[in-house]
């Protein structure tokens, strides 16, 4: 049989394993220093967001390149705060999913569902309309929290909270999943995690995003599909992952024996390691701080001495082949601080992230090509059928 194996290499350029390195679009939406550990959102430091900036106003950077005036960012708030309640219908269905779904699921399958009630219409499929893709671009980000908060009380019989138009993005989402306003630390630290977890270059879920996005299907789609992706545990998952992973060490003693068994096995440890960063995430510096400034009000715990010895232990491991904390490593310490479930963490990626996949989606309906990719044909060739009685 292998002398039939043939390979079938003609028009390949090259093969690159996971994609790695290999262009899939040309983008001037962020932009990242895998070498320095630095990302700018459209040129501006990460940084300078966290510190100055907002998810709303964050989010408009993103979508439309540059930041907004006043004025526009008081009428894109408005205009996010008017869009925040989901349809009845939506929740009726979210109430016929089994209590155990992962949040991520039902968020998948909500966002497809929204887009049975928001068509897009069909003669701007692949063309930009402005004003369709704004309003797309409104309706998602302005939902998802809400998708996410219903499904997270819902599964415990609770009724899900109506969102509040008075309140921010950050604070209305906290709001919604807790039942309580959130203090201003809270508000500014969940507005931290969502401005640091918005975009990221041609990730995994991006990349998703423009592969369904580019056969021109609905943007709801191409979202769905994205949080597919991000779920995974290699992508967003991991910041679940993590904090499984920190509470089955249990104690700062018993780092060291479960990292080296962990390595000894060859197996990967959630939350380290990135295919672009060879030192420590930008983004895991600064949830990291955020921790530290809410244990200055609320005092700290195990878990983040389990991960701090877990960062210095890998040093000497890991180092060395640049496997260093990524953003999943530290966003779940502070989640749980706050008081958040475990498998919301991933969802709150999502609710933050879909601001980079609509830009991305956005830049790409101007002028993107089908990704339809080769591959290479390693199987047999030239075979003869066999009657099943003669097999
Ligand atoms: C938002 C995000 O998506 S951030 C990433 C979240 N994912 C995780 O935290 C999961 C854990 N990390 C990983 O699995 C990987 O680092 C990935 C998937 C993120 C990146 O993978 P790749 O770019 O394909 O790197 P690759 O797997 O080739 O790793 C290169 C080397 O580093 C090692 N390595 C990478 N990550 C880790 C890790 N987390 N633990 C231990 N070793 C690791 C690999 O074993 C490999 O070693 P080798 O050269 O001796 O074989
Ligand atoms: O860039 C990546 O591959 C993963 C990542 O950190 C992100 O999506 O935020």
């Amino acid at each position: 049989m292998t002398e039939n194996k043939i390979t079938a290499t003609s028009g390949i350029a090259c093969y690159s394993p996971g994609l790695a390195g290999i262009p899939a679009a040309e983008s001037s939406i962020s932009y990242v220093d895998g070498q320095h550990g630095y990302l700018e959102y459209r040129g501006i430091d990460i940084e300078q967001l966290a510190e100055h900036s907002s998810f709303e106003e964050t989010a408009w950077l993103l979508l439309y390149g540059t930041l907004p005036t006043a004025d526009e960012l008081a009428a894109f708030d408005k205009e996010l705060r008017h869009h925040r309640r989901v349809k009845f219908r939506i929740r009726d269905m979210m109430k016929c999913f089994p209590e155990s779904a992962h949040p991520m699921d039902s968020l998948q399958a909500t966002v497809a569902a929204l887009g049975m009630y928001y068509p897009f219409p069909k003669s701007e499929k692949g063309r930009l309309d402005p004003k369709t893709a704004h309003q797309v671009c409104v309706n998602l980000i302005a939902k998802m929290p809400t998708l996410v908060a219903a499904h997270a009380r819902m599964r415990h019989g609770d009724d899900p909270i109506a969102p509040r138009d008075d309140l921010s993005h950050a604070a209305n989402f906290f709001y919604m999943l807790t039942g309580e306003e959130p203090y201003p630390l809270t508000e500014r630290i969940m507005d931290v995690a969502l401005i640091v977890h918005a975009e990221h270059t041609m990730n995994a879920s991006t990349f998703s995003t423009l592969v369904v996005a580019s056969t021109h299907a609905d943007p709801y789609s191409s979202i769905s599909a994205a949080i597919g992706a991000l779920a995974g545990p290699l992508h967003g998952g991991a910041n679940e992952d993590v904090l499984h992973m920190l509470d089955e060490i249990g104690s700062v003693e018993a780092a060291d024996a479960y990292l080296n068994n962990k390595l000894s096995k060859k197996e990967k440890i959630s939350g380290l390691g990135h295919r672009v960063y060879k030192t420590k995430d930008p983004r895991a510096t600064l949830l990291q701080k955020l921790y530290v400034e809410l244990t200055e009000k609320m005092g700290s715990d195990p878990t983040y001495e389990i991960a701090r010895h877990i960062e210095e232990l890998s040093k000497s491991t890991l180092g060395s082949k640049g496997v260093c904390p990524n953003v999943d490593f530290y966003s779940g310490i502070v989640y749980r601080k706050l008081g958040i479930a475990t498998d919301l963490f991933t969802p709150i990626f999502a609710v933050s992230r879909v601001a980079g996949w609509l830009a991305h989606w956005k830049e790409q309906l101007g002028d993107g090509r089908l990704y339809r990719p080769n591959q290479i044909y390693r199987g047999l060739r030239d075979q003869t059928y066999v009657p099943i009685e003669k097999r």
